[in-house]
């Protein structure tokens, strides 16, 4: 089955758990750090989503699901040990057209979770479409040496450049071709390797006339 890949602002959305053990902990720990309204619904909770109720970073329903939780879902997610109860919430959630993950069901999720690794606004992800997630793990790992933290300010500073060059006229081929010749030359790993004298002298030659590169590169440099 082809997965089309999509990125998903959900801030401030609701975004249902059923289902309170190691496997929701571990979605509502993604769903957090991307700033959802999360909900748990669960009879037991493992110790870590008890710690984030009391926190009060996420609500806790504390008994079994019933029919209905779902409305007004933005996304859901099935993670009960309970196949029946993952069923009926399957079936609810396409009465109600509610985009469900099923922790246990790759195939029948409307969507799945990938692995990922974040940088700043850089944002990885890997997928393996349920045939291995191990092997997605892994991967993950393997990404997450190869684009260590630098990477941050790679990206923080390729965006400031972005702004300050989009608000100029010009047009988008000329753009196209500035952004790749910054990284021809290497721009990459002179930001990683905090390289800002050599950063400056490639901006200063690439970059039009009249932008203030020392400003640039001090907001990602410090
Ligand atoms: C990527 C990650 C994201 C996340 O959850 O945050 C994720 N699983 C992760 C880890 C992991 N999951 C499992 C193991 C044990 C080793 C193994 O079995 O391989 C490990 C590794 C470990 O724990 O070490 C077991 C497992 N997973 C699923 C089933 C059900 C089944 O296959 O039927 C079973 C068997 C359960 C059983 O045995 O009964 C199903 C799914 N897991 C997915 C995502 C989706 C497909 C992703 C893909 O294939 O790309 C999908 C379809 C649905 C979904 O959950 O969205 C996260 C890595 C986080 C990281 O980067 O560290
Ligand atoms: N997708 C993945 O990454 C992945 C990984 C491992 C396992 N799994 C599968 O995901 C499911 C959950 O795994 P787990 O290790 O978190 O299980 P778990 O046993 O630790 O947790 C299950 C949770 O479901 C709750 N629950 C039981 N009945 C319920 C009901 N009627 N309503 C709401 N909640 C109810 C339990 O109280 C418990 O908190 C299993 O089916 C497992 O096979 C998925």
């Amino acid at each position: 089955m082809m997965l089309y890949p999509v990125n998903l602002q959900i801030a401030g959305k609701l975004c249902l758990v059923i289902g309170g053990g190691k496997v929701g902990l571990r979605k509502i720990r993604t769903l957090l750090s991307c700033g959802a309204r999360v909900m748990v619904i669960s009879p037991e909770v493992v110790e870590g989503i008890a710690l984030l109720v009391t926190k009060g970073e996420i609500e806790l329903q504390q008994r079994g699901y019933r029919e209905g939780d779902l409305a007004g879902a933005f996304l859901a997610f099935a993670v009960t040990n309970n196949r029946r109860i993952q069923d009926q919430v399957a079936t609810e959630a396409r009465k109600n057209g509610v985009f469900l993950n099923i922790a246990d069901e790759p195939t029948r999720c409307d969507f799945q979770v990938p692995a990922q690794v974040r940088r700043g606004e850089l944002l990885l992800t890997v997928s393996t479409g349920g045939a291995s997630p191990a092997l997605a793990k892994l991967i993950r790992e393997q990404l997450e040496e190869q684009f260590d933290g630098e990477y941050g300010k790679v990206i923080s500073l390729f965006a400031r450049i972005r702004d300050v060059i989009v608000d100029r006229p010009g047009n988008s081929e000329v753009n196209r071709v500035m952004f790749q010749r910054l990284l021809q030359a290497g721009l990459v790993d002179l930001v990683r390797g905090s390289k800002w004298e050599l950063v400056a002298a490639l901006l200063r030659s690439e970059l039009p006339e009249g932008i203030d590169v020392d400003a640039l590169i001090g907001a990602v440099s410090s």
